[in-house]
């Protein structure tokens, strides 16, 4: 690639470049045959916008708020897991970029640093993503430790009582890290006969797949954040 990278994707291909294929599978890879990545990819391609004329776009103003955060664009920055896997700074400089740009950044249980490195790296407005764990003494340790720390809100993800099954790892034989988040409560380093794999802690081990909404009130009991629900893909559960 010439000169500096300008959009997403050119950004992409340097990380293929820059990466182990491991990792790089890893982020951009999907469940199964990937069908529904591709799928996600085009449905945004089909989105077109139908330009009105002669409108004063003189001055433009993205911003909002998120339960009451003011936020420079209606963007913030999805939970994503290991980000020292890409760069030796992770989450910690990825919360500083969220500063950067007056957004909010949501920090995931699976996160390389921990809770308490990214609230002290820098000032941004911080939630926390969680899984409610077939141990609740683990939810509650990490909820209240994100608590104290000031992150502004619990994120469940309620999409996920199973992880995909991701092939690309089992082909490179992930093995799922120690996350410091998780010393002293459980071992988060595991891996399988069968290659990978990366989720079989998630899967077999830590979630509690038996999460329903009786359950969200438990969490509710134990924190006095809000607790906003991650991955309602249907206006029947939204509603
Ligand atoms: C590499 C990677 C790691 C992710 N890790 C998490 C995670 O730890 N917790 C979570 O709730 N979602 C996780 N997600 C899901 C994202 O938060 C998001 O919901 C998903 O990527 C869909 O958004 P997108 O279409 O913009 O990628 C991860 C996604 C990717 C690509």
């Amino acid at each position: 690639m010439e000169g500096e990278p300008v959009n997403v994707n050119e950004f992409q291909e340097l990380a293929r470049q820059a990466l182990p294929k491991i990792y790089y599978d890893y982020y951009s890879g999907g469940a199964e045959d990937e069908y529904t990545l591709k799928q996600n990819v085009e449905a945004f391609q089909g989105i077109t916008i139908r330009p009105r004329i002669l409108v004063d776009v003189s001055r433009i103003d993205l911003s909002t708020t998120v339960l009451g955060y003011q936020i420079s664009v209606p963007i913030l920055i999805a939970p994503s897991a290991k980000h020292k896997w890409a760069h030796p700074e992770g989450e910690v400089a990825t919360a500083r970029a969220a500063a950067v740009c007056d957004t909010i950044m949501i920090l995931s249980y699976r996160s390389t640093c921990t809770i308490e490195e990214v609230a002290s790296s820098c000032n941004a407005v911080r939630f926390f993503q969680c899984y409610v764990y077939k141990r609740r003494d683990i939810s509650a340790n990490l909820l209240q430790r994100a608590e104290r720390c000031g992150y502004k809100a619990i994120v469940l993800t309620v999409d996920s009582p199973r992880l995909g099954r991701r092939e690309k790892d089992i082909k490179n034989k992930m093995v799922n890290p120690q996350l410091k988040n998780f010393e002293g409560l459980i071992s988060t380093r595991v891996s399988t006969d069968d290659g990978s794999n990366i989720e079989a802690f998630d899967a077999n081990t830590a979630f509690d797949a038996s999460l329903s909404w009786k359950d969200i009130g438990w969490l509710r009991s134990i924190t006095n954040l809000p607790v906003l629900l991650k991955g309602v893909l249907t206006h029947e559960d939204g509603g």
